[in-house]
């Protein structure tokens, strides 16, 4: 999102944007999460739309959910060996060609680095199936499971330079049944993280917010 320019409030956050505002959408999967964000954005009370999906494998069906959409795809492979600031640079340059207010995480499974958050670091959010800071990383209702902890759930939260340790904006929990399988807690998280990144990035697109310290504030 655009800044407001206010000497008084230099954490305030306003929509000052697009209307609606663009979004773009990275995957690498399925795209359940996408396929919620396109489903809201089609009411226009809803702030935002899909500008372009991008992923980091061809083929995947959330790039083919995208496609039914009319929404723009692009492939933006990391070949073995390659040089990892530059394809994060090269990300960076392929997701600014959409012109986003914010840069949804969407079950993307590569870490981002300092080129791609110096564009776009306060204004890239992800989607996590674990209630962080517990089972950060690529496997987190797994490592809730085996763990024995009798909640789960999702953060959403701002992307920084770690692993899954930015500020949090909203999280939902969901109960760990005794006979769930890793694949039966995780779609029961997912249920709830689809809601939960629907109604965080409506807010994040149609309210004042700001980050102090560790904490979001939202102003209205
Ligand atoms: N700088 C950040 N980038 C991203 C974050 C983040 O918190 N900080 N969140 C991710 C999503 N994520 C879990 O939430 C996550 C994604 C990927 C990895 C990881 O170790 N990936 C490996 C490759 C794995 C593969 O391709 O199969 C890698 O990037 O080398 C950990 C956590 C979005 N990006
Ligand atoms: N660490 C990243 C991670 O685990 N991401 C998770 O992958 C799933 C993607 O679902 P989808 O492809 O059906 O949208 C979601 O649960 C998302 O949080």
């Amino acid at each position: 999102m655009a800044a407001v320019p206010d000497p008084a409030q230099p954490d305030l956050v306003e929509r000052t944007g697009t209307t609606p505002a663009r979004l773009v959408v990275l995957l690498s999967g399925t795209g359940t999460l996408l396929q919620a964000l396109l489903d809201a954005s089609a009411d226009p009370a809803y702030g935002a739309e899909v500008v372009a999906v991008g992923g980091d494998r061809p083929g995947v069906l959330g790039l083919e959910r995208a496609a039914a959409a009319g929404v723009e795809t692009f492939v933006h492979p990391l070949d073995a060996g390659a040089d990892r600031a530059a394809w994060d640079a090269a990300l960076a340059e392929r997701v600014a060609a959409y012109a986003p207010d914010l840069v949804v995480s969407a079950g993307f499974m590569k870490l981002v680095g300092p080129g791609f958050l110096a564009r776009f670091g306060g204004r890239m959010i992800n989607t996590h199936p674990a209630l962080l800071p517990a089972f950060p990383g690529m496997h987190g209702p797994r490592d809730a499971l085996a763990y024995g902890v009798k909640v789960a759930g999702a953060t959403v939260f701002l992307v920084d330079a770690g692993v899954d340790t930015g500020v949090v904006l909203d999280q939902a929990v969901v109960p760990v049944l005794d006979d769930d399988t890793v694949d039966s807690l995780h779609e029961r998280i997912k249920v709830a993280e689809r809601d939960l990144l629907v109604s965080t990035t409506h807010a994040l697109v149609t309210r004042p917010w700001r980050v102090v310290g560790r904490k979001v504030h939202w102003d209205q």
